[in-house]
């Protein structure tokens, strides 16, 4: 099912609420925005949060002769997502599952999803290394279409020492690290555009140059972006969330990402 797709691409973090899936959403709507077709995979099993990050949360996964067709975004087909959270229904509830279920759900999702032909395939993995990344490695082993992985930290020493131990899994698993994007890096005020640090920053560059990887950006708390998901179903008149989502600071910063990547505009 994944042989359609040019290029796979992880997102990880070492510790939970660092922004992993806020960061795997504004690269979908980056390569969207680029051109590209996109798949987004959520298998964060015990907190799925696509569905409600592309305002998809009444989606429904379809079967077909094939297997599990993801939800789309809108009638272009552009942008899909396939996350557990579909099939659990209502927002509240979460799954308690044991390793080899899990193991089940996510051999499910890669086999049985008819991506169509997509440029890029995002996944959106829990934080830390658990049984879901076990799993994701060992069906993702003999894909050659597996660019590798963007891992996701906030500046706190605490964060960016567990970075250390996602790069060291993905080391083991033979994922490529892409690079490393630092979220929550100071806090830009809406009134006045002063950036204050919050926490420390500078934690993920740091960490990026002490490991010779490449290093995607600083992202820095932007309360624009939760106002753009909270609000964009009744925002829907005034155009799509790729649309409003072109018009903040934030993409121009992951514009950025984008072209660290290698992502060109396609024409
Ligand atoms: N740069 C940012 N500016 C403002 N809010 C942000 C930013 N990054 C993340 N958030 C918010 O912080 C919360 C946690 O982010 P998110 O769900 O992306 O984290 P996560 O690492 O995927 O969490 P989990 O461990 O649950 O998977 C969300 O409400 C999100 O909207
Ligand atoms: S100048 Fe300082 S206090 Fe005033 S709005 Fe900006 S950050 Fe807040």
């Amino acid at each position: 099912m994944l042989d359609n797709i040019d290029h796979i691409v992880l997102v990880l973090s070492g510790k939970g609420g660092v922004g992993k899936s806020s960061v795997t959403t504004q690269l979908a709507l980056t390569l969207v925005r680029l051109g590209y077709k996109v798949g987004v995979l959520d298998i964060d099993l015990t907190g799925p949060s696509m569905p409600r990050m592309f305002g998809l949360e009444h989606g429904k996964i379809h079967q077909s002769s094939k297997g599990w067709v993801p939800v789309y975004y809108d009638d272009s087909k552009r942008l899909s997502v396939m996350s557990l959270g579909f099939l659990l229904g209502d927002r509240g509830n979460s799954v308690v599952w044991r390793g080899p279920k899990k193991t089940a759900m996510i051999r499910q999702f890669i086999k049985d999803v008819e991506w169509e032909d997509l440029d890029y395939l995002l996944i959106d993995t829990p934080p830390g290394t658990s049984d879901e990344h076990i799993a994701i490695a060992e069906e993702l082993r003999y894909c050659k279409n597996v660019d590798g992985a963007v891992v996701v930290t906030t500046p706190q020493l605490v964060s960016v020492n567990d970075v250390k131990k996602e790069i060291n899994f993905c080391e083991k698993v033979n994922f490529k690290v892409l690079g490393i994007v630092e979220n929550m890096s100071g806090f830009v005020c809406p009134h006045c555009d002063e950036c204050t640090n919050i926490f420390s920053s500078g934690g993920g560059e740091a960490l990026a140059t002490n490991l010779k990887l490449p290093f995607l950006g600083s992202v820095p708390i932007d309360p624009t972006f939760n106002e753009l998901i909270e609000m964009q179903l009744e925002w829907k008149d005034r155009g799509s969330l790729i649309d409003q989502y072109g018009k903040s600071a934030l993409s121009t910063i992951f514009a950025q990402m984008g072209e660290k990547l290698g992502w060109a505009k396609l024409t």
